[in-house]
């Protein structure tokens, strides 16, 4: 069950999509996903291997159809709007095939030209000095990392409402890690667009995000703003007696760990709530502390695959 959001105005939402779902034969990659984009967010979306992140993109594209369900990007249906949607849109995708070997990245970036009429080929340029990119270079010859330096330029030079970035620093090194997320922080405060990025490096986006989505074997098991999961996550140490940890009432209990009569959970729910009920079980909350997005994300990944 998707965690339900704060009431989101529908109007000003940059995606959404009701009931999405994808089988790839008799296997489920997506299921009755309801994700909400607002306009103008960083939304990030976490979830592991296999989660269908990607495949979500892909359908927000209607590069593939969803099985059922549907979806709306920059307010227009992706089913009858593809070609629209994807002219509105800046997107790395997952894998790293840009076009033909013979091809230079020269050609290739003015070959965007035709799909996107907001191309701007001073910025494009400026982009490619930024990322150290050699545009004469073929296609064929480019290492992963390269590759992804000219696919994150082809995403960016059009100045897009809406970014999909899927793995964007996938390839990267950790100098082009620092200068991508730069850019992309400079593209934001001066465009204020809206991003949508899939990462499993969820630490590199922890300056930038302001809503998270978890995805858990095709299910959207969170959603949230991130200060709202920053404050209804936490971690709660814990003093109690001898056989304490089966008599609380406790529920979204995300990890459990001990250490004598010390006890650290981390508690998905309001903090007085659960301080209130740890009390009347007869243990002594010690301290409650917030989690690091990073730390958040992984503890409600790992109850999206458990439950
Ligand atoms: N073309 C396809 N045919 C069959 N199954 C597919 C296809 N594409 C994806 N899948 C399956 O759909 C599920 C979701 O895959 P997807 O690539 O969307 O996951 P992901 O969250 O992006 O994973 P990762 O983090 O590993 O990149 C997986 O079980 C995958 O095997």
């Amino acid at each position: 069950m998707t965690t339900p959001s704060p009431s989101i105005d529908e109007a000003s939402l940059a995606v959404a999509t009701h009931a999405l779902s994808k089988l790839y034969g008799r296997s489920t990659a997506l299921e009755a996903v309801d994700l909400r984009v607002p306009e103008g967010a960083v939304y990030m979306l976490a979830g592991e291997n296999g989660a269908g992140k990607s495949t979500l993109l892909r359908l927000l594209l209607n590069l593939e159809q969803p099985t059922s369900g549907r979806a709306e990007v920059t307010g227009l249906a992706t089913d009858r709007h593809g070609a629209r949607v994807r002219a509105r849109v800046g997107y790395v995708p997952e894998g790293f095939g840009m076009g033909p070997r013979w091809m230079t990245v020269e050609r290739w970036l003015a070959e965007r030209t035709v799909y996107y009429p907001a191309w701007d080929a001073g910025y494009a340029d400026a982009l490619c000095r930024r990322l150290d990119i050699d545009v004469s270079r073929r296609i064929g010859q480019l290492s992963k990392g390269q590759t992804r330096r000219a696919q994150i330029v082809a995403a960016l030079a059009h100045r897009p409402p809406l970014l999909l970035l899927d793995e964007p620093s996938d390839g990267l090194d950790p100098a082009a890690r620092d200068t991508v997320l730069e850019l992309v922080s400079d593209h934001l405060s001066q465009t204020g667009c809206t991003i949508l990025v899939s990462t499993h490096l969820i630490y590199e986006l922890d300056a930038l995000v302001d809503q998270v989505g978890v995805l858990s074997h095709g299910r959207l098991t969170t959603q949230a703003p991130r200060d709202a999961l920053r404050d209804t996550v936490k971690a709660y140490r814990i003093r109690a007696p001898e056989g304490w940890e089966t008599a609380p009432d406790i529920s979204n209990v995300l990890h459990r760990s001990r250490f004598g009569r010390e006890h650290s959970w981390v508690i998905r729910g309001d903090e007085t709530e659960v301080a209130a009920r740890i009390a009347a079980s007869g243990g002594e909350v010690r301290d409650i502390a917030s989690l690091t997005l990073h730390d958040a994300v992984v503890h409600l990944m790992r109850q999206g695959a458990a439950s």
